[in-house]
């Protein structure tokens, strides 16, 4: 007895070490001294009130809750350290709204940070439900928080739902993707069920992710459209959606 007690003890010590440690690297990898100095920053301009836990963290950006002065707040902070900046390339020196920019990873993070700002303010206004977005400063996007009470509105891909919901958050997809092209002159260009959140209430779709969102001026826009289209199908056959490829094209083109 007294052999498996000490066993579950040091278990417990091991894995409580390996939690914190996770925890810690993704924060010892975030918050670089730089980062840090534009939270103090933001902080002291009160937009920040309090920082919370990382929502998602991945081998470009972490997503951290926060409280901020009214509202919650998702705090989006994009490695410096980032290992995907060369592919950040190919969606930002192509895209007319950024010909100017130095080709140095630094230059890139701050564009791509200030890109992703403005594809959701042009996304917004044209009628797509995104996360609000507040401000962008150097590598990190603060935007309204989309969920409940600390808690983020669940992926599409972790959100169980029947044939009919189904067809109804698709709808609601393909009249986002229009508004995108139609109104926003924009192509989300990694739109699929790990991008797109769905409000529990009302099942209604939030777009995110909106970094890599290029005009049509794009020279891959079409591309990067047809490669969302074909995501978005494969997701919604399980339930039944037989949309073509070519069909949710037109949709999404159409006048
Ligand atoms: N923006 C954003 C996101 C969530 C979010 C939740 C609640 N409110 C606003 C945004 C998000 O997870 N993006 C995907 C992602 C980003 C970074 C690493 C891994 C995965």
């Amino acid at each position: 007895e007294e052999k498996v007690k000490r066993i579950d003890s040091a278990t417990d010590k091991a894995r409580a070490r390996e939690k914190d440690s996770d925890r810690l690297k993704v924060e010892e990898n975030v918050f670089d001294v730089p980062t840090l100095k534009i939270l103090y920053t933001l902080s002291n301009k009160g937009i920040i009130k309090a920082m919370g836990g990382a929502i998602s963290t991945g081998k470009e950006a972490n997503v951290f809750y926060a409280e901020g002065d009214e509202k919650e707040l998702a705090i989006k902070i994009y490695r410096m350290a980032s290992s995907t900046f060369k592919a950040m390339d190919a969606y930002i020196m192509k895209d007319p709204r950024f010909t100017n920019i130095r080709n140095n990873r630094r230059d890139i993070i701050f564009a791509w940070t200030r890109k992703e700002l403005q594809n959701l303010k042009r996304s917004k206004s044209a009628g797509v439900r995104v996360p609000e977005p507040i401000v962008a400063e150097k590598n990190v996007l603060i935007m309204e928080f989309m969920g409940e009470e600390k808690k983020p509105y669940p992926l599409l891909k972790n959100t169980p739902l029947e044939d009919d919901e189904a067809k109804l958050v698709y709808n609601k997809i393909v009249e986002y993707m229009h508004l995108l092209y139609k109104e926003a002159n924009l192509v989300h260009a990694d739109l699929s069920e790990y991008n797109i959140l769905i409000d529990p209430a009302d099942k209604t779709p939030v777009f995110i992710d909106m970094g890599q969102s290029v005009t049509l001026e794009h020279p891959n826009a079409r591309e990067f459209l047809y490669r969302d289209v074909l995501n978005v199908l494969r997701f919604f056959g399980r339930y039944g959606i037989t949309d073509k490829p070519e069909e949710l094209l037109s949709k999404i083109q159409a006048e």
